[in-house]
């Protein structure tokens, strides 16, 4: 039965309101961006030819995001729009042709901005105070998440001037590469699923409900639109210079632009230098740059007519899958991965790339033989974004997921909640024995030099190790013998292993593998409890009282500290000399409150001197640095600063702090 017309325009909107929903308010889409637009595109010709189904609530009439129930909602002031878009010079100068008919002039002015990819954001000032901070919602009512934006340091509370003192300003909330691959990391090491890119991370970041754990992301707010400027400004331009006056972030990738050939240049020129930016951008914003012409372009139902974006080309490129294999990680969890047809994308040969879970397999319905798209974000492994369902082979089966361990043999079990399923034989399964020791003798666990995963390997296929407590045991003559082994390495083995006496209490604790237990958690815990016995003897109500210490975490540890294995294996690493309290120097010592953050300081200082600060930094845990870099997480500067310090600085959006802010960083 062949389906009408209006069917399939009633299927497409229940289709795209359902990802709708999944992008912005589950943070959790199913389908690509790509294919979303594909299908939206779709929609929208179809109502065009048939505008008899015209419907306002259709998902091409509006936007697409919801507010939620968790917050208090809030109308706005002045609606918030999405923007068109546009993916080649022509749909700009098609673009250009219908506004010059519009205001009935040839000659525009555009300004360029970067399109900053994460949440917008829309903030509320009242005599220079921030008042409330809203998300863009449906774009008519939003979530009020003003406590949430108050922890992002860039964000003024208070204005520096008067000039400007009731206004609403926009921009995007955004989660830095640096900060977002940081969060990963520590998330993998303590054997967690890892987030899936910077921007749904930090739209999720905007709706946690603790402003504490909010705090800790390293997020930040790049800001694009001065709402109702009462007249005072002529061009957007000005409005973008006057924000940057008031104390806001504002981007220096800002060109006036007298030509849709000049936009088109900056487009070219960001397009490839938007791989150094330390933040993902997904295009170009042109907007028409005189206000007055602006409120005479007005609005349609979903965008401003004088702005538009230009969108990247999205760095996906369609391939074969030619066949899903297990890994097993240290904790036992079990990752899929695709193996693919070598495909080029942005300047690499991808090979493999993430699947995620079994869920994530289900929902995509991913096959062998098919022809997947694969998409590279600031993420540091590609991923599997969709799948090209009309090059389907024929005799395609549906995916069943791996049910025995590809290492062990044994029997995969998942716990309810978990998105993993996970190899139950820990002290058996020779990968995971031998992750788990690779992953103790690592650079941030026991830091053991002339020890290599490689040799861990061998040593434990040699028979010489089963455990991470067996390496103390180790002696030269036995480790001379060995395949590619000399006495000089052997010798410096042995030595490494026994330097490694004197790594602090938090590291051997992080080194011992707890699964949840990442690094930030072993220093809170080795902190808390002072010793391994402590931790070990502690209950689960005892250790979920400990500050940000779950659940899921304090289950972990007392399921380890009840094992037998570990009791002994800890008892051993206690007779080897191993760090397992904390130190007096250590009780003695700063904080870790700057661990992670690295400093350039510049110009003279009056409540400490250069050294006095520098060292301050060091005992609290964090870095001083020579020069600034995209690495580094604040300058502090004196008086006198050097101007090409802070022209880099600023270049690199850098946050530059002075001596006090610094102080209120250490302070807690
Ligand atoms: N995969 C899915 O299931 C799914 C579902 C829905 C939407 N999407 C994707 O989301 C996108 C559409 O989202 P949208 O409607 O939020 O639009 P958008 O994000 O493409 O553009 C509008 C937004 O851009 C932001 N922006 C960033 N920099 C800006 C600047 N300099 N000036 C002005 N605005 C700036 C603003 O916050 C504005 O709200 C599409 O790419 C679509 O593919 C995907
Ligand atoms: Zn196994």
């Amino acid at each position: 039965m062949a389906t009408t017309i209006e069917q399939q325009i009633i299927e497409l909107r229940t289709e795209l309101r359902t990802h709708n929903y999944n992008y912005y308010v589950l943070d959790n889409a199913t389908i690509s961006d790509y294919d979303f637009d594909l299908k939206l595109k779709e929609l929208e010709k179809l109502e065009i030819e048939n505008p008899q189904f015209f419907d306002a609530n259709s998902p091409t009439q509006r936007v697409g995001g919801e507010v939620t129930k968790n917050f208090n909602t809030v109308t706005h002031k002045n609606r918030m729009y999405s923007l068109d878009n546009s993916y080649s010079k022509e749909d700009l100068e098609d673009w250009e042709k219908r506004i010059q008919k519009i205001v009935g002039v040839e000659k525009l002015e555009y300004t360029c901005e970067l399109k900053y990819d994460g949440a917008s954001i829309n903030l509320t000032y009242e005599n220079g105070v921030l008042q409330s901070a809203v998300t863009r919602g449906d774009g008519f009512q939003g979530d009020e998440v003003t406590a949430n934006i108050k922890t992002i340091k860039s964000i003024p509370l208070v204005l520096k001037n008067k000039e400007l003192e009731n206004f609403e300003i926009r921009g995007e909330i955004i989660l830095p590469l640096d900060g977002f691959n940081k969060m990963n990391e520590e998330r993998i090491e303590a054997g967690e699923d890892a987030y899936r890119n910077p921007r749904n991370t930090a739209s999720g970041s905007l709706k946690l409900q603790d402003s504490a754990e909010v705090a800790k992301r390293p997020l930040d707010c790049l800001l694009y639109h001065i709402v109702e400027p009462s007249n005072k400004f002529k061009t957007h331009f000005n409005t973008l210079e006057k924000a940057r006056d008031l104390g806001f972030k504002v981007p220096k990738a800002i060109e006036q632009c007298k030509s849709i050939d000049e936009v088109f240049t900056f487009i070219k020129h960001w397009d490839v230098e938007r791989h150094n930016l330390p933040y993902e951008t997904d295009g170009i914003v042109v907007k028409v740059n005189s206000l007055a012409y602006q409120d005479e372009l007005g609005f349609t139902s979903k965008a401003p007519r004088w702005a538009i974006a230009y969108k990247f080309k999205a760095e996906q490129e369609a391939t074969i899958l030619n066949e899903i294999t297990y890994q097993v990680g240290r904790t036992g969890a079990i990752t899929p991965v695709a193996n693919l047809e070598p495909v080029q994308l942005a300047g690499t040969t991808v090979k493999r790339a993430s699947l995620h879970n079994a869920d994530q397999i289900e929902k995509l319905d991913i096959r062998v033989g098919d022809t997947v798209y694969v998409e590279k974000g600031g993420e540091i492994i590609p991923k599997i974004v969709g799948v090209n369902l009309e090059e389907r082979p024929s005799n395609s089966e549906p995916t069943i997921y791996c049910t025995h361990c590809p290492e062990c043999g044994t029997k995969l079990v998942r716990k309810e909640g978990d998105a993993k399923h996970y190899c139950p034989n820990e002290y058996g399964c020779p990968t995971q024995i031998t992750a788990r020791i690779q992953h103790f003798i690592s650079r941030k666990a026991m830091n053991i030099d002339g020890l290599g995963a490689e040799s861990v390997e061998l040593l434990f296929k040699e028979g010489l190790i089963q455990n991470y407590a067996d390496l103390y045991e180790l002696n030269v003559d036995q480790i001379v013998p060995l395949e590619r082994m000399a006495e000089k390495s052997a010798k410096n083995m042995v030595e490494g292993i026994e330097k490694s006496k004197e790594i602090p209490f938090e590291k051997v604790l992080f080194a011992l593998g707890i699964r949840f237990v990442g690094e930030t958690v072993a220093k809170k815990l080795a902190k808390h409890f002072k010793s391994i016995t402590n931790l070990m003897n502690a209950t689960e109500e005892e250790l979920i009282a400990v500050d940000e210490i779950g659940d899921r975490i304090a289950e972990s540890v007392v399921e380890f500290s009840q094992n037998l294995i570990n009791i002994q294996l800890v008892d051993r690493l206690a007779s080897y000399g191993v760090q397992l309290e904390i130190s007096e120097d250590e009780l003695a010592n700063n904080s870790t409150i700057l661990t992670g953050k690295i400093f350039v300081v510049s110009g003279v200082f009056t409540i400490f001197n250069r050294n006095e600060l520098k060292k301050s930094i060091e005992d609290n845990g964090g870095k001083v640095a020579s020069s600034i870099s995209k690495k580094t997480t604040f300058v502090i500067a004196g008086d006198n600063m050097g101007p090409s310090k802070r022209t880099k600085a600023e270049t690199l959006d850098v946050e530059i702090i002075t001596e006090s802010d610094y102080l209120k960083l250490i302070e807690n």
